[in-house]
């Protein structure tokens, strides 16, 4: 069982130090190789995803990534960015189905943006369209026209795209609270009007799971107002970037929130949802909680280790019970520790 292991940039190296540790501490035997994506493949060979981190990708039965992308490229032409790495790995691997749960543990509900009465018990899972959408369009680009520059980006969406996204999201709400809400902006665009229409005509194969639509400018509010409203939502590439990340808020941290990216064969991508947060990189205190999540992910999803995944979910939920906090999710009456001791202390749960 190969894992291919992509650190990336940031906080990147940090994070996946301490999910490596969390591996190797369960002894699976699983086999790690680590190569370069990002910006750090962009320094040294001129791309962010070179042709040797494509092949033990593609040789590998999982891939773990930390995060990419930093201020350093963000000048870079377009095709040589750190993010083009990431987008090009998921296209690459088939990856279309982002799984992205928030969920609150009870120890972070004063870390939540919202009062603890509304987000008590919250658990939602994200089903987000990874491969499509405005993402991946074509034509695409920044030109001269009527003398002056005019950017353009083209949504797109194919019913056998959205079927495959719709059914992941049934089959997963079939297995939780059997309650689908799928998001889109079918009052302006086509493209997710034909989503709503798909979603629709699979519903009948799915009579267990009640399926409910929501425009997501509604849907972002909803997010704040009465999150627990929502069991599994799905939505398209765009939509789902922005309302992980709302959600990821609600559950105390996006340090805390995990993401699983599976093909048709639960061949998985596993990442944090968050970035390289320049901001706190090479400081030794960013939270590599979602990562090790991500890590639960995998075994569960790739490997099919459930117990393995229980056990490392039961040591993050039993950090947090000791009260180890990193700044993100830190409040007064906890202890504050860095990124390495909070890695400690998830060894020491295990
Ligand atoms: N999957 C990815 O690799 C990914 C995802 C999002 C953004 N990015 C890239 O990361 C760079 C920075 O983007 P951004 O600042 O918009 O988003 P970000 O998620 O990196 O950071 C947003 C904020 O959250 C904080 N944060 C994020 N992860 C944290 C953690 N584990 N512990 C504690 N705090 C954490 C950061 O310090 C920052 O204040 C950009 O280049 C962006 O393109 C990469
Ligand atoms: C870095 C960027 C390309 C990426 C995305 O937009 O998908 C990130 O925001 C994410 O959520 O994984
Ligand atoms: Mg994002």
């Amino acid at each position: 069982m190969k894992i291919c292991v992509l650190p990336g940039d940031g906080i990147g190296p940090e994070i996946m130090a301490e999910a490596v540790r969390v591996l190797e501490a369960l002894e699976l035997g699983f086999e790690m190789e680590e190569a370069l994506i990002g910006g750090g493949a962009v320094d040294a060979t001129g791309t962010p995803y070179p042709e040797a981190t494509s092949r033990l990708a593609k040789a590998a039965d999982a891939v773990l990534l930390g995060a990419v992308g930093g201020p350093k490229w963000d000048t870079l032409p377009r095709e040589q960015r750190p993010e083009r790495g990431l987008l090009a790995i998921r296209k690459e691997l088939g990856l279309f189905a982002n799984l992205r749960p928030a969920i609150l543990y009870p120890e972070l509900a004063n870390a939540s943006s919202l009062k603890p009465e509304v987000v008590a018990g919250l658990d939602i899972l994200i089903v987000r369209e990874l491969t499509g959408d405005i993402y991946f369009g074509q034509p695409r680009g920044v030109e001269e026209r009527g003398g002056e520059r005019y950017g353009f980006n083209t949504m797109h969406y194919t019913e056998s795209e959205i079927r495959r996204i719709g059914r992941v999201a049934f089959e997963a709400a079939r297995k939780r609270g059997k309650r689908l809400c799928s998001v889109d902006k079918m009052n302006v665009l086509e493209t997710t009007q034909l989503w709503r229409d798909v979603m629709t005509e699979l519903a009948p194969e799915y009579p267990d799971v009640e399926l409910s639509h929501m425009l997501v400018d509604n849907a972002a509010m909803q997010l704040v107002r009465a999150p627990k409203q929502f069991d599994v939502m799905v939505t398209g590439n765009m939509f789902g970037d922005i309302l992980s990340d709302e959600a990821s808020m609600l559950t105390g941290s996006i340090g805390m929130l995990p993401s699983a990216s599976l093909d048709e064969n639960n061949k998985g991508l596993y990442e944090p949802s968050h970035g390289s947060a320049p901001d706190i990189a090479g400081k030794g205190v960013a939270n590599p909680l979602a990562t090790i999540l991500s890590v639960a992910m995998m075994l569960r999803y790739t490997f099919g280790r459930e117990e393995a995944a229980l056990r490392v979910e039961g040591a993050v939920k039993k950090v947090l019970a000791q009260g180890y906090r990193t700044g993100d999710i830190f409040e007064p009456g906890t202890s504050r520790v860095g990124t390495r001791q909070m890695g400690d202390a998830v060894l020491a749960a295990l």
